[in-house]
């Protein structure tokens, strides 16, 4: 497939090879291809596999897809120049890009006379001859040719004019895109806006046909910003990765590109139906990266369109456009009420209308419910991230809560007696609760690893037979925080468990100097919960 470059902005995908550059993400050959595709699925027109030649991974990556090759997007192979005072033909490297059978490679060489002397240590002639011999022996064999011009913008400061010959030895070679790179990502906006009218001003009277691109990296936290003044400053390429993976901080990130230039400057770059993708593209990498997304993205994080002041929450509800610069649906992400000591009535009514609550502003229970989350908020619980404890909060108020067992009491003990057999053996912990369901009460107890497990698996016990779906409710997450550090061991706890009945997951919040009663908490309105959205009703138990 040719890739339709008229009117658009050309996107480069560069995750597979220079996101995996970013210390502390590695890819599986499974992994890439599962990338690859995602990539593909979102329209990108030019993504960039890797390094054939450099790394048996890359190798194979490249024969996989040949055997099942991608549905639109060009796969493009990376490599340097051939090395100094040697042939294109000799350079084992350049030979694996040919077997990787891609019909676009891109080639990266030397812009700045400092690393062609200091780095390669060679000549500035031999450099350009090993940027030209390079691309005409690519053209040769037959492949189309992008070229990455390294350290462009550090060198272009320096000497110009060599720079500039560097391009010229690229184009007159056959390459067909020429990409300025600002691969120490020290340059500022200004500053490449200004380079690349410059250079494009200086290219294009001898080379009509050549066409630019933009490659930025993060470390002066400008990298998105750099990308787009180039774009208007006259390229038509621009490479990133996927979140702005990247070496050292990163690269450009195309989450937030993308969007900048196809909704904000209106330059097309993917379909009005492939952007829908977007947030859903980019946790799919982070869950394949194994990184935890970054929830604060711009854009595509969860909290990208998350309103927690309650000034902001009022004046979004009436109009989303006084706090959000998109609508969230246009990049497939959502708006999210945030519940919290900085909320105000409208937060609550928000909120309250997600869990199918149709709340009265003017009912004095709506501050009732302000009132009391406040309260608790500021004794250390926190239902942003507990919005399960926040809906039985509100029941309450408004006297729906169904009483579905009342706990009469509990007792823990740990053996924490040690075993020198296996000394990382946790301790064996013993429960015993005592609860009443619909007026008949029941003793149950249960071993669990530590005292947590032990409790909760005491009152599933002992619930299980008025509530059979207790059985598919299984803890998640477990977190604790210190709340007042200076307190030393009898500081207030915070706990949050998440819970989840294999289709639905929520979360609860206890609060208590001591950490098994903040479990407690926790646990029980964890239990109450999943039983009020599996719509329970307690069965006359069995005996
Ligand atoms: C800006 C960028 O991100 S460029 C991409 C960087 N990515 C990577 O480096 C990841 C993949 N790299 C690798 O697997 C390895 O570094 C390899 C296989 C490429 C090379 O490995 P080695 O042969 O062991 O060399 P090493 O990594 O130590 O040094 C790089 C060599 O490439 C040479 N080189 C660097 N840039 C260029 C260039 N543009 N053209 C030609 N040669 C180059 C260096 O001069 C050095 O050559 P030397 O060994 O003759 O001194
Ligand atoms: C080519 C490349 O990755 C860079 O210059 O940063």
């Amino acid at each position: 497939m040719d890739v339709d470059l008229a009117n658009s902005i050309t996107i480069y995908d560069t995750t597979l090879r220079d996101g995996a550059q970013r210390e502390g993400l590695s890819l599986s050959l499974e992994d890439k291809i599962r990338i690859a595709r995602a990539l593909d699925q979102l329209g990108v027109p030019f993504i960039e596999g890797g390094w054939p030649g450099a790394n048996p991974k890359d190798v194979q990556f490249f024969w996989q897809l040949q055997e099942n090759p991608l549905n639109h997007a060009e796969v493009v192979a990376f490599c340097s120049t051939r090395r100094p005072h040697s042939t294109a033909a000799e350079d084992s490297m350049l030979q694996a890009i040919l077997a990787a059978g891609t019909r676009w490679v891109t080639l990266f060489g030397k812009s700045w006379d400092l690393h062609v002397t200091e780095g390669l240590k060679t000549s500035l002639e031999e450099n350009l001859a090993m940027i030209q011999d390079t691309i005409e022996f690519l053209r040769a064999s037959g492949r189309r040719v992008i070229y990455d011009a390294e350290h462009w913008f550090d060198g272009y400061k320096q000497n110009p004019e060599y720079a500039l010959q560097t391009l010229l030895a690229a184009c007159r070679a056959g390459a067909e895109w020429l990409v300025f790179c600002d691969t120490n990502g020290g340059t500022l906006p200004h500053e490449i806006a200004q380079i690349v009218r410059e250079a494009i001003a200086a290219i294009h009277p001898i080379e009509p046909q050549a066409q630019f691109g933009i490659h930025t990296h993060n470390d002066s936290d400008t990298a998105v910003a750099n990308a787009l003044a180039a774009v208007q400053a006259g390229v038509t390429m621009v490479q990133g990765t996927i979140n702005g993976y990247g070496e050292r901080c990163g690269n450009a990130n195309l989450c937030s590109l993308i969007p900048n230039l196809q909704l904000k400057l209106g330059y097309p770059c993917i379909s009005d139906e492939q952007i829908l993708h977007l947030s859903q593209t980019s946790r799919f990498v982070s869950e394949v990266v194994n990184l935890a997304p970054d929830e604060h993205a711009p854009f595509v994080g969860r909290s990208a369109f998350a309103h927690k002041g309650g000034i902001h929450v009022s004046a979004v509800e009436r109009n989303p456009l006084t706090y959000e610069h998109i609508q969230p649906e246009q990049v497939g992400n959502r708006r999210r009420i945030v519940i919290s000591d900085q909320a105000g009535l409208s937060n609550v009514l928000a909120k309250a209308r997600t869990f199918g609550i149709d709340l009265d502003r003017q009912d004095p229970v709506c501050r009732e419910i302000l009132q009391r989350l406040k309260e608790l908020e500021s004794q250390g619980y926190q239902f942003e991230a507990a919005e399960a404890s926040f809906d039985l909060l509100m029941r309450s108020a408004l006297g729906q809560r169904q009483t579905l067992f009342e706990i009469r009491g509990f007792q823990v003990h740990c053996n924490m007696i040690p075993n020198p057999d296996n000394p990382y053996a946790r301790p064996d912990s013993l429960a015993t609760v005592k609860i009443t369901v619909n007026g008949q009460e029941i003793l149950e107890a249960a071993e669990g690893n530590g005292p947590v497990a032990a409790l909760d698996a005491a009152l599933r016990k002992a619930l299980m037979n008025f509530y059979p779906a207790i059985a598919d409710f299984y803890l998640t997450d477990y977190k604790v925080r210190i709340l007042d550090g200076t307190a030393g061991t009898s500081a207030k706890t915070r706990v949050l468990v998440e819970s989840s009945n294999g289709l639905q997951r929520w979360t609860t919040v206890g609060v208590s100097p001591n950490i098994l009663d903040a479990s407690y908490q926790a646990v029980v309105e964890a239990l109450e919960y999943g039983l009020l959205i599996s719509n329970q009703l307690p069965l006359v138990a069995r005996t």
